[in-house]
Parts: C-alpha cells; sequence; structure tokens
C-alpha cells in the first residue's frame, strides 16, 4: 500500500484529474467528509490529507510516500529526503513582491533604504532581497499578508499572484516577480528506493497526466 499526501482546496480539485486520467477514483470527497484517510479505487493506494505547509514534512519522515506540494512550500521546507521527479503544472502562480499602490519601491530600493517586509515565505523572500542586496527586516506571517502594508506593518510583501485580484482589492501593486511557481510530485527517498518497482506505475501516471511549463 503507497499513501499519497495531498492538502484540501485546489491541490486535491486539480490532482483528481490526474489520478481518474489513470482509472483512480477517490472514495471520499476531503470538501464534505472529516476523513483524514481516503481510501481509492486502486487497492495499493490511499490518500491522506494534511496542511499543504505540511505535504513535504509527512513525506520527508515516511508518514506517506509520495506528496503533491506547490514549489513556495518546498523552498521554505527544504528538500532533504525528498526526491522531487515531476513538475505536474497544476496550481500555478507566482512568488511576487507587492507594495501599497504609489510606495516608490524602485527608488527606495535605489536609495538602499532598509525595507520591512512581511511574508509567509521567508526563506524565498530572505534569499530574493539578499541576491538584490537590499537590507530587510522579515516579518513572519502565516496569512493575510496583504494586510500588512496597509496597516503600516511592513513596506513591502512577498506573497503568490495569481490573477492579481487579491492585490487589486487591496489596493496594492506587484512590483517584482521572484519566480514562477507549480505544484510538484514529491516522493520519499528512501521508500523510493525500497518500492522502486510498485511506485513506478504511479510515477508513469503522474508524468503522463503532468502538463509542465
Ligand atoms: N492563487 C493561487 N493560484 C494558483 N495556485 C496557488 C494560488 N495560491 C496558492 N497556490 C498554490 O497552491 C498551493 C496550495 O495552496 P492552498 O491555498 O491550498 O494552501 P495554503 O492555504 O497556502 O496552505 P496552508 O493551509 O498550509 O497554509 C500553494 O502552496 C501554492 O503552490
Ligand atoms: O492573484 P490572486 O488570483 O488573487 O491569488 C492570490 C492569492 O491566492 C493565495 O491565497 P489563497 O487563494 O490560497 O487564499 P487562502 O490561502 O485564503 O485560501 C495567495 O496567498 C493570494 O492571497
Amino acid at each position: 500500500m503507497l499513501t499519497l499526501a495531498l492538502s484540501k482546496g485546489r491541490i486535491f480539485e486539480e490532482t483528481m484529474p490526474m489520478l481518474e486520467r489513470a482509472g483512480i477514483r477517490v472514495k471520499e470527497n476531503p470538501e464534505t467528509s472529516r476523513k483524514l484517510i481516503i481510501e481509492t479505487s486502486h487497492p495499493d493506494l490511499r490518500i491522506i490529507i494534511v496542511r499543504a505547509s505540511d505535504v513535504p514534512t509527512y513525506v520527508q519522515f515516511g508518514g506517506a510516500d509520495l506528496g503533491v506540494a506547490g514549489q513556495d512550500v518546498l523552498i521554505e521546507n527544504g528538500f532533504e529526503g525528498l526526491y522531487v521527479p515531476i513538475d505536474l503544472g497544476i496550481a500555478k502562480c507566482r512568488m511576487s513582491v507587492a507594495v501599497k499602490q504609489g510606495f516608490d519601491y524602485a527608488s527606495a530600493v535605489k536609495k538602499g533604504a532598509r525595507l520591512k517586509v512581511a511574508s509567509k515565505y521567508v526563506q524565498i523572500a530572505r534569499d530574493h532581497f539578499a541576491t538584490k542586496g537590499v537590507h530587510v527586516d522579515l516579518i513572519k506571517l502565516y496569512g493575510s499578508m496583504e494586510l500588512a502594508p496597509l496597516v503600516g506593518l511592513a513596506d513591502a510583501i512577498v506573497d503568490l499572484v495569481s490573477t492579481g485580484s487579491t492585490l487589486k482589492a487591496n489596493f496594492l501593486e506587484e512590483v517584482e516577480q521572484i519566480q514562477e511557481i507549480s505544484a510538484h510530485l514529491i516522493v520519499n527517498q528512501a521508500a523510493h528506493k525500497r518500492q522502486r518497482a510498485s511506485m513506478q506505475e504511479f510515477l508513469d501516471a503522474f508524468a503522463a497526466a503532468a502538463s509542465p511549463n
């Protein structure tokens, strides 16, 4: 039996069609069921439902053999113990820097100002500003990052952007794109070595269903 870790919401919704293309049906809908372990129509595959940011942890420590996680979560978590074989091309968005409309980010950077940056993605933010040579004070948040510049908590945020409508609704603007993000299949390295044959069927199914960039 192999265990696949998924998070509720867009990762689950966008992974389902991939499994269905391989003829695998999931027996419960996590949006309506309270169950955290869900059987599939495949006798050798079950799904566990965890927080998006916990998917790499479950896979890394063997609580799951496989998982689907965004690159944002992977970069923040680190890749230790993980094999990342397939860019699934789902949950596509980008990691960006955003500021309050009217804040002159370019000249603040040019002047060498020290910026207060709020983000859930502190590792990505730290690396980005270090590469640019910009001094920042990082403020770790767990959600609603868009609020931080509006109430004076931060000059800028580092967050995911897709349509841009969340930024627009909160009078923010995207001033820098850090990187494109999509969800990847991740595999426990030890499980991959041990169970290569039984895993290959699922790796092939995901590879066939993936639509990478
Ligand atoms: N607006 C978006 N459009 C497309 N993909 C997105 C968007 N926002 C996030 N994602 C991607 O989908 C993944 C899962 O996002 P989701 O919103 O389900 O979890 P989360 O709320 O960020 O995680 P957690 O519950 O752990 O805080 C993210 O890690 C990211 O890779
Ligand atoms: O550019 P947009 O299309 O508006 O998407 C961007 C929003 O999407 C993500 O939030 P998400 O939708 O995951 O909100 P949630 O974490 O509250 O579910 C992200 O944190 C942004 O707030």
